[in-house]
């Protein structure tokens, strides 16, 4: 089946801040893919590519079929979009504002509408402006998704609701997706994404570092931990693709991807090790791993710590 997202060398410039530098992505249809990054990451410069209201400097992007540059209009009555900070007009009740809505949609919307209402507990005769950020919230994905949208893309969604709203929000996110719908939500709710993200993306610096299914990317990441029996003593790098390194005193820890299955043993004969563990990572700890600018990128010690030879 044909991808409901596709970017293809997309980049994006303001002034000297790349905001998007690259980027190339596919998100196929009936999941939800959330897309996390630290601030100023690139998140929502993607998400307003994709919905038309920004253009790319370069490159090509396209939603349910249809040119980003061309057809925002068409993408943004097809899809549902709720903004980081969703714009309602504000005088009108919760009512008012699906009646309107519904003039761009066919008759069944306004019956989906108010159900998720009720379903939100949204009283539909309370003006907007006298509603918390949370119902405010809800009626925004209500508007959103009572078309009943092939694709929903939500710019941090969760920000700011309290935690009863937030597990009813995504658990209506996982819901949509076991229909066959895509969902396309930023976030930086790392354990809310855990919970609900069938694919994730990890924005870094304007680039896609990485793009994976969320179980596979879990279960090919291990922490490898190796206590020394001394402070000083090195061990040259796991196998596989490591991506990070630190150093506690006499434990050595590394954040590696792909790690062979027989990797104990060769590894585990290196000496000054004391004991040597590996267990699974956590969405947060690869994150940190790909994103933080502290973390340190590894050195392979066979080659440092090798001791130039002594000349007598
Ligand atoms: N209209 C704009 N004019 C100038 N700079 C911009 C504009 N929009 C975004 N940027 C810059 O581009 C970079 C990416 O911003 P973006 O809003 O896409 O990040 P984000 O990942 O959504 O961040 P956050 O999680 O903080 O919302 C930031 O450095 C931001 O300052």
């Amino acid at each position: 089946m044909s991808s409901v997202i596709t970017l293809h060398n997309v980049s994006k410039r303001f002034g000297r801040t790349q905001a998007l530098d690259d980027v190339n992505l596919e998100i196929p249809p009936g999941i939800v893919f959330a897309l996390l990054g630290e601030n100023g990451a690139g998140k929502t410069t993607m998400i307003r590519i994709l919905t038309g209201f920004q253009t790319p400097d370069s490159g090509t992007a396209t939603v349910l079929r249809h040119d980003c540059v061309k057809g925002g209009m068409e993408i943004r009555r097809e899809i549902g979009y709720v903004s980081d900070a969703p714009a309602l007009y504000d005088w009108m009740t919760a009512d008012e504002i699906g009646w309107f809505t519904s003039a761009f949609y066919d008759e069944a919307f306004s019956n989906r509408y108010l159900e998720l209402l009720a379903a939100f507990d949204i009283p539909s005769g309370t003006r907007i402006k006298s509603m918390s950020k949370g119902q405010r919230a809800k009626v925004a994905l209500a508007l959103a998704t009572a078309h009943d949208p092939q694709l929903l893309i939500l710019d941090e969604p969760t920000s700011g609701l309290d935690p009863m709203v937030r597990r009813q929000f995504l658990e209506s996110m996982v819901d949509r997706a076991a229909l066959g719908r895509t969902v396309l939500l930023s976030s930086h709710q790392i354990s809310e994404v855990e919970r609900v993200a069938d694919w994730v993306g990890i924005m870094h610096q304007g680039q896609l570092k990485l793009v994976q299914p969320l179980d596979a990317l879990k279960q090919s990441t291990r922490i490898v931990t190796a206590t020394m029996d001394d402070a000083s003593a090195t061990i040259a790098l796991p196998p596989g693709n490591v991506l990070t390194e630190s150093r506690n005193g006499r434990q050595m820890r590394w954040i590696v991807q792909d790690m062979p299955d027989n990797w104990q043993t060769t590894y585990s004969c290196e000496s000054g090790v004391e004991d040597l563990k590996s267990e699974s990572a956590t969405l947060e700890d690869i994150f940190v791993a790909v994103c933080d600018r502290r973390a340190t990128r590894p050195v392979d010690h066979e080659e440092t710590s090798r001791p130039e030879p002594q000349l007598f």
